[in-house]
């Protein structure tokens, strides 16, 4: 493992990290290391691994070479400790469709282990206005737009304790409103000492945001033979 200085222990490290799927190599030997208050942005062309090393990041999938950190320790040692400390929205909205809008966000609040939810009802309100969603809080979820699906899932942001984010594509289906809305909210949770890291295949244009990127390159393809 790289060795850095006790001080500079990042949040989150890849360490020589490389995905092979379907006998193809996705990417290879990457080498990042996130710290604490930064926002990373994953770009690439479709099908470069974006989602892939995400996944990866959040110790859903294994590299296929390489180890990740966060703070420092192995992620596969550290599971419990380091879920709670991570959001992860993936590239589907992944709501409950037969539930409501408010329902949603009532259960992400308690699947995120707030035993006061019951309480905190005007909190729910409160993030749906954030949304712009109010007036659609008793419309089952699976009813409502794409945008609006997307909108009930990024609740999830105004909700999560969690100080990392990892996000697959959040502004996927999102007006120019809600781009601004989220660029916003990533600021927010930036200033408060969290941290980001997420694909988009849009630019993000909020100067505000300190913003890293790291590229991956374009897969290559071998013709088959004719
Ligand atoms: N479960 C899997 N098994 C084998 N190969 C997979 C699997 N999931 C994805 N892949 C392959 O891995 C490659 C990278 O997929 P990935 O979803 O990480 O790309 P991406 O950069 O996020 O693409 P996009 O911009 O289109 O979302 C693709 O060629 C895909 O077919």
């Amino acid at each position: 493992m790289t060795q850095f200085a006790s001080s500079a222990v990042p949040l989150l490290h890849a360490d020589g990290v490389s995905s092979i799927r379907s006998g193809r190599v996705l990417f290879s030997q990457l080498q990042f290391a996130v710290q604490s208050g930064e926002i990373w942005q994953i770009t690439g062309a479709n099908g470069a691994g974006k989602s892939t090393l995400l996944r990866m990041l959040t110790g859903l999938l294994q590299p296929s070479e390489g180890r990740i950190y966060f703070n420092g320790n192995p992620i596969e040692k550290v599971r419990d400790d380091y879920h709670q400390q991570l959001l992860y929205i993936g590239h589907k909205a992944a709501v409950k469709p037969e539930l409501t809008a408010l329902e949603n966000v009532y259960w992400q609040r308690r699947l995120n282990g707030d035993t006061n939810a019951k309480n905190q009802q005007q909190s729910d309100w409160d993030v749906l206005e954030q949304l712009g969603l109010l007036g659609l809080e008793e419309e089952f979820t699976g009813l409502l737009s794409a945008g609006q699906q997307r909108r009930v899932a990024l609740t999830r942001l105004w909700c999560s304790q969690a100080k990392l984010w990892i996000l697959d594509e959040p502004f996927t289906s999102l007006d120019v409103e809600g781009i601004a809305l989220l660029q916003q909210r990533f600021i927010e949770h930036l200033n408060q000492g969290g941290t980001i890291v997420m694909t988009s295949h849009q630019p993000l244009n909020d100067p505000q945001l300190p913003l890293q990127q790291l590229a991956l390159a374009a897969p290559q393809y071998e013709m088959l033979a004719s």
